[in-house]
């Protein structure tokens, strides 16, 4: 049978530097995985584009995706709600496709109840005020948004050591290369725990 491909989940506060983050790893030649597309509520920002940064719904579109049991997870942030369709990582999964979701925290604990076997990532930001310092200069949210996304940062933070592993985003790159190492870490040990079970089956059909 086909081994499946690993849920690789990211989340972390707003303005931590996610999006950034994940746009660089799949930039890099040797990433192997696929990216889920998320649906929002939210309003697109300048420059995104609707099936590329995420597929952009109604609320009346969204709450029917929910009651149609399409999202593996949802939750609303600050005012909007954003979820992962669920269709798209089984069928990356059954294909035997590593799948990189970058959610927020709520949304991290649903999936983590569903895959507790998946690979959970915290992104930490080096301290509050440089996160309040990437969200204010992305220029994208008003001071009231800004607002709540800092109130709920505190909240989320909290959160961090329900995670498989902590990653500081001082440096883009840097973050990148520690989460891919990660990913490959998990790799090797899957493969170990498959060697060792493999050779029990073995010794078991000796006996
Ligand atoms: N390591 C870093 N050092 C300095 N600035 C960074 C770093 N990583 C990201 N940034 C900047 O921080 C801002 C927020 O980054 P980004 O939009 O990727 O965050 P996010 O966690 O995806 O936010 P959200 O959850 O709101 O979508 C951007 O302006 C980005 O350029
Ligand atoms: N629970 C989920 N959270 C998601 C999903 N896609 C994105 N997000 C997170 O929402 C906030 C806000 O995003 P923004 O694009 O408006 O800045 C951020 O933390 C994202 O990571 C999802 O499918 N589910």
């Amino acid at each position: 049978m086909k081994e499946k491909g690993l849920l690789i989940v990211l989340s972390g506060p707003s303005g931590v530097g996610k999006g950034t983050v994940r746009k660089a790893i799949f930039s890099r030649e040797d990433v192997k995985f696929d990216y889920s597309i998320s649906m929002t509520t939210r309003k697109p920002r300048e420059g995104e584009v609707d099936g590329v940064d995420y597929f952009f719904k109604s609320r009346e579109e969204f709450e029917q995706l929910i009651q149609e049991g399409k999202l593996l997870e949802y939750a609303e942030f600050v005012g909007n709600y954003y979820g992962t369709p669920v269709d798209y990582v089984r069928e990356t999964l059954d294909a035997g496709t590593d799948i990189f979701l970058e959610i927020e925290v709520e949304g991290a604990r649903q999936v983590r109840e569903k895959f507790p076997e998946g690979l959970f990532i915290f992104l930490a930001p080096p301290s509050l005020s440089e996160l309040h310092s990437r969200i204010i200069g992305r220029g994208t949210e008003t001071d009231e948004v800004i607002r709540g996304r800092m109130e709920q940062a505190r909240k989320e933070i909290d959160m961090m050591d329900l995670y498989d592993y902590v990653v500081e985003n001082d440096e883009v790159e840097r973050a990148c290369s520690r989460i891919q190492s990660i990913v490959e870490a998990e790799h090797c040990r899957r493969e170990r725990v498959q060697h060792r079970y493999q050779i029990m089956l073995e010794l078991e059909g000796e006996q």
